[in-house]
């Protein structure tokens, strides 16, 4: 019988980080679902909450981070889980690639054995079947001669190859959602557009979920089926990528595509690329009501007195914006 629970079910997730200026609250008010086989971006300047959120996904966040809220993943809460039990789900059901391959990659073990571990950790194959596996995913990322390259270390390969290896690493077990997060961003151009390829195939190949995270529009237009857009710690729109890039509903959203370099546009000699005015607030000072309301060229009073509540656009498409009204 077909289950209608989806994948993830994330509700009101907030995560409180411990600084020096004392307890701060640097991601809260994310909601969001996905299904089966869905993709998802998270889009958004640096520093609005993207990797901790899905370090929260994965039961991964720094030392003295505190998550509240709920986190469902296949009907199961993963807020209340215990490390050993969040260990096995991460080695099993969802993979996780990182911006820096060297996050993920340990320098002083094999490629081989760290592709192959989780198969013998979690799916209990034997060491000659969790090799052979392993060079055939080492194989269908793209590392040629995988077999004769089981025994080498991390660093004989170029930075490309090693991102290709965590992929084939956060695939070894066949999870059902993959979570990328920013993983493209080291690479130079030819590069991203390769690596970029290749997860979209995987992820189609195999109908698992994805999770992108990423500040490039351009790759999570490519790339996903919806997006969210974070700003100051929180969700401020979100819906099926096209509609999210078509409308442009809130102020943040429209300031994100504004500042977008185009190619091919004809710009003055010496002119800047439009930026949004105003900095990112510090998380210690976040205000209380809509967090882009001190850059928003639209802010009235009411704007400062809470976080705005969604108003829904659209099927599915849905932005935090007190200028948007409730459709009848
Ligand atoms: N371990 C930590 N200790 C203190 N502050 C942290 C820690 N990790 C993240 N932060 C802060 O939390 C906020 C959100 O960080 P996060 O890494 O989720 O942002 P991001 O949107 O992924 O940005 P980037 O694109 O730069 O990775 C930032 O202000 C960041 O400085």
């Amino acid at each position: 019988m077909a289950t209608t629970t989806p994948l993830l079910e994330v509700r009101q997730l907030a995560i409180t980080l411990q600084t020096q200026r004392g307890a701060v609250r640097a991601v809260h008010d994310v909601d969001f679902t996905l299904a089966r086989g869905e993709t998802l971006g998270l889009i958004g300047e640096s520093g609005c909450g993207k990797s901790l959120t899905a370090l929260a996904l994965m039961g991964l966040l720094p030392e003295g981070a505190q998550a509240a809220g709920s986190i469902r993943f296949d009907g199961q809460e993963l807020l209340a889980l215990s490390d050993k039990a969040l260990c096995r789900l991460r080695g099993n059901r969802i993979g996780m690639v990182f911006q820096e391959p060297m996050t993920a990659l340990n320098p002083v073990h094999t490629i081989g054995r760290q592709v192959a571990e989780p198969l013998r950790l979690h799916q209990g194959l034997t060491f000659a079947q969790a090799r052979a596996e392993a060079i055939a995913l080492l194989e269908r990322v793209g590392i040629d001669q995988a077999a004769q390259r089981f025994d080498a270390y991390p660093h004989q390969f170029s930075g490309g190859q090693r991102q290709r290896i965590t992929i084939a690493m956060a695939l070894a077990c066949g999870p059902d959602l993959l979570i990328a997060d920013e993983p493209t961003t080291a690479l130079d151009v030819t590069l991203q557009r390769q690596i970029l390829e290749l997860i979209k195939g995987l992820v189609a190949e195999r109908g698992m979920a994805l999770i992108l995270i990423s500040h490039d529009l351009g790759v999570i237009a490519q790339s996903v089926r919806r997006t969210l857009v974070m700003y100051g710690g929180t969700a401020v729109e979100w819906g099926p990528t096209r509609a999210v890039f078509g409308a442009r509903a809130h102020p943040y959203t429209q300031g994100l595509f504004a500042a977008r370099p185009q190619l091919g546009t004809a710009r003055a000699a010496g002119a800047r690329l439009p930026t949004i005015a105003g900095t990112v607030p510090e998380l210690a000072d976040l205000p209380t009501g809509c967090p882009f309301a001190g850059r928003c060229p639209f802010t009235e009073p009411a704007c400062h007195a809470a976080l705005p509540p969604a108003v829904a656009l659209d099927a599915d498409h849905e932005a935090r914006c007190i200028r948007l009204k409730k459709a009848p």
